[in-house]
């Protein structure tokens, strides 16, 4: 039963009737992605696809997850021609966690405070110039990771930065700066926070077979995407249709020298660090002296030990 859908759906004018069985794009809506910016960009949107006179059907997301299941319900629609997350980062990620697997395309209208699955994928930030991607309505298969059994699609991170995607997406500062157009400072705050108490522990990897051991490991960051964290450039040379995930793990630095370098990350300098270690491969296995917190795409996705593989094109996008 399409139940969100269709009691939010919205069909125009001369649409509604027999013509309602078009294919059509579909909206997931998280109003309060950004600290509102979702309601107020999707406002825009609507006027826009009233303007423009196009079918498309609407639903808001009511809890955390709910978009996931929204994405999976609506791909089995006959006539959804793709799923558009209006959101953030954790929107995009539950609706590509409903939609993976199955031929309808992924599309991003960015209204959250990181949004660096847009960045990823050149999304432009205005709705205007997003919505126009949307509806050229062109797609491509990317590989998706999933660790402990969680999908990702930008990346996952364990260790620090597990604690700082917790950390900012419970605290305060993330909607007040949100309120002031600058969310993505919030994660800087988190690391200045979280750099004078995070503990490092030893980490063993499995990578495609070959083990390593690394001492004092910060944190390991497994990407599919180039960025995250609001714009952070973890690993510069992931790219989502290459088969492969890359990994950027930090061990044995002191927590000053940490936060010198750590503005380089902005730039994708941060490689050439001798604490710096780059990999890439598709089976990985984590396991840490202490567990480990880790994100999925930003969202809480439990502890180490871990297994993350890559799913080669596993998901459509606009
Ligand atoms: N109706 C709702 N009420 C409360 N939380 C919701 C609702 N709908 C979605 N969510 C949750 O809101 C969280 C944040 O959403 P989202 O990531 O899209 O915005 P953001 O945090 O502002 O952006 P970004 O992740 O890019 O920083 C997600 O974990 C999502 O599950």
């Amino acid at each position: 039963m399409a139940i969100g859908v269709v009691k939010h759906c919205i069909f125009f004018g001369e649409m509604i009737g027999e013509e309602a069985s078009w294919r059509m794009i579909k909206f997931v809506i998280n109003r309060y992605s950004g600290n509102g910016r979702g309601e107020a960009v999707w406002q825009q949107v609507e006027r826009a696809l009233r303007d423009k006179g196009v079918v498309y059907g609407c639903t808001f997301t009511e809890r955390q997850g709910h978009a996931r299941e929204l994405a999976m319900e609506l791909a089995g629609d006959a006539n959804t021609s793709a799923v558009v997350a209006v959101g953030g980062d954790g929107t995009v990620h539950e609706v590509a966690g409903g939609l993976a697997g199955t031929a309808v395309p992924l599309g991003c209208i960015p209204a959250g405070s990181g949004n660096d699955y847009a960045r990823s994928l050149s999304i432009p930030q205005s709705w205007e110039s997003a919505l126009e991607r949307v509806l050229a309505s062109k797609s491509r298969p990317i590989d998706t990771g999933v660790i402990n059994g969680k999908i990702f699609v930008i990346s996952s991170g364990i260790g620090f930065d597990g604690d700082v995607a917790k950390i900012t997406n419970g605290s305060w500062y993330k909607r007040w700066l949100n309120r002031i157009g600058a969310g993505s400072l919030s994660y800087v705050v988190t690391v200045l926070r979280l750099l004078v108490t995070y503990r490092p522990c030893d980490v063993r990897l499995e990578v495609d077979g070959i083990m390593t051991s690394y001492k004092n490991v910060w944190l390991l960051a497994v990407a599919n995407m180039p960025y995250y964290g609001g714009g952070m450039k973890i690993c510069p040379d992931a790219r989502d249709d290459d088969g492969t995930l890359h990994m950027c793990l930090v061990e044995n630095i002191g927590r000053l020298h940490f936060l010198r370098f750590f503005p380089r990350v902005f730039k994708g300098t941060h490689v050439e660090h001798p604490a710096v270690h780059m990999l890439s491969g598709s089976k990985i296995r984590i396991v840490g002296t202490a567990p480990m917190t880790i994100h999925a795409d930003g969202e809480f996705g439990g502890e180490t030990p871990a297994d993350v593989v890559v799913l080669r094109e596993r998901l459509y996008v606009l």
